[in-house]
């Protein structure tokens, strides 16, 4: 079997070796030639599936994508032929979770709040959106959950309207990108809701660029009253609206969800999705292929209050240096896929087991691995 696989993507080699032979291709300029005597094809996000590239893929059984969002796949057309298909949902919900989380101390810190008693709205309550609330929840945040196609399907937890929701004091958007239906999320914030909102609220985007009216953005951002942004998705990426870079808080490049678990996460469901849609046994086991992290036990003393937990959360991951290094190359050609094909090595806080006598239960809600003194 010829098995084509986005040349980013890790552990091909090691998990779909057995079936097949692996060849690896730049994902954004994949090409119908190259697919043409192809069995299997392993994408992610900057690889649009369609008919016009699978039009010679006679042979092709098998689409996965080893992300979360699918937009960019055209699942009616996999459908029409025959093609299965497997996406990895989840797969990087506790990255997002921790890149939120990271960016919400980094920004209470520059305008000197306190997270503990702020309201964060959270629009879109699935996987990342859940991740991010339930962390948030640790800190004393009051969350506000809205998720009308979840509320309306009967979810038992309490929800907001989108009004509502944008009335926190910290809003993040966790919406898959939809163009059509009831809920569509294309520009969900566009320029009326944008120019509401008050300059001292933090917006946070780490689902799609699209999700956000960029043009309306800047508008606001060269205003008198600009908001205060985080962002790590873009219109139009990688050939992004680079004027905007300048007016936000924080920005990165599309990789909220790069922590090295996550990756991991995203091609091992879909071997585990190949297996079971072929017949095929589970002989790889994940956890058996996951590097130890180069700081991998630390012991804390002083009690858990928000300096020290942002202390401990930054020593693993720090937003700042993803800011900081976006910042430095978005004005060089090719460095928005560049910066995300060279991400340096992040590691989720589950890999640092943290020895301490003190209360451990918000150190494991908040997914460190934690063992007594
Ligand atoms: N920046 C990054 O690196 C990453 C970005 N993503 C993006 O984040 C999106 C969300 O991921 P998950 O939380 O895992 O997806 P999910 O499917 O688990 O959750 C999305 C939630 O949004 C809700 N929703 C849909 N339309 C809505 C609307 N109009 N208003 C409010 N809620 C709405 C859905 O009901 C669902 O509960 C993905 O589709 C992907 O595009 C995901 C992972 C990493
Ligand atoms: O899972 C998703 O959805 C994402 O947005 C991914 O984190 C994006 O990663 P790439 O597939 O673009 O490498």
């Amino acid at each position: 079997m010829k098995i084509v696989v986005d040349e980013n993507m890790p552990l091909t080699e090691t998990l779909f070796s057995e079936f097949g032979e692996i060849v690896p291709l730049p994902g954004r300029t994949m090409t119908a030639e190259q697919l043409a005597d192809a069995d299997i094809l392993l994408v992610r996000s900057v690889t649009k599936v369609n008919a016009g590239l699978l039009a010679k893929a006679e042979k092709l059984k098998f689409v996965g994508t080893a992300t979360i969002g699918t937009d960019h796949i055209d699942k009616n057309y996999l459908a029409g032929k025959g093609i299965r298909f497997a996406s990895a949902p989840g797969c990087n919900k506790i990255s997002v979770g921790e890149y939120i989380i990271s960016a919400l101390l980094v920004m209470a810190e520059k305008y000197q709040l306190s997270l503990a008693g702020l309201s964060l709205g959270i629009i879109g309550a699935g996987n990342t959106g859940s991740s991010v609330a339930e962390k948030a929840a640790e800190f004393g945040i009051t969350v506000k959950l809205c998720d009308p196609p979840k509320e309306q399907e009967g979810d038992p937890r309490s929800f907001v309207s989108y009004d509502e929701a944008l009335e926190c004091d910290l809003i993040s958007f966790h919406v898959p990108l939809s163009r059509d239906g009831e809920h569509a999320t294309y520009h969900l914030l566009d320029k009326k809701r944008i120019q509401s909102l008050r300059s001292e609220q933090i917006l946070l985007n780490a689902s799609r660029g699209e999700v956000w009216d960029n043009q309306a953005m800047l508008l606001r951002q060269q205003s008198a009253e600009p908001l205060r942004l985080v962002m790590d998705v873009w219109e139009n990426e990688p050939d992004i609206q680079q004027e905007l870079v300048p007016y936000t808080d924080i920005a990165t490049p599309h990789i909220a969800g790069y922590s090295l678990e996550g990756k991991y996460r995203g091609t091992y469901m879909l071997y585990e999705a190949f297996c079971q849609q072929f017949g095929y046994t589970v002989t790889k086991q994940l956890s058996q292929l996951l590097p130890v992290a180069d700081i991998n036990r630390l012991t804390l003393t002083a009690s858990l209050e928000e300096a020290v937990l942002k202390k401990l959360i930054h020593l693993v991951y720090d937003v700042r240096r993803d800011d900081a290094r976006f910042r430095h190359r978005i004005g060089l050609p090719g460095q928005f896929d560049e910066m995300r094909k060279r991400y340096p090595e992040r590691r989720e806080w589950s890999s640092v087991s943290v020895s301490t006598e003190l209360n451990h239960s918000v150190l494991m809600k908040l997914g460190f691995s934690v063992s007594d003194n």
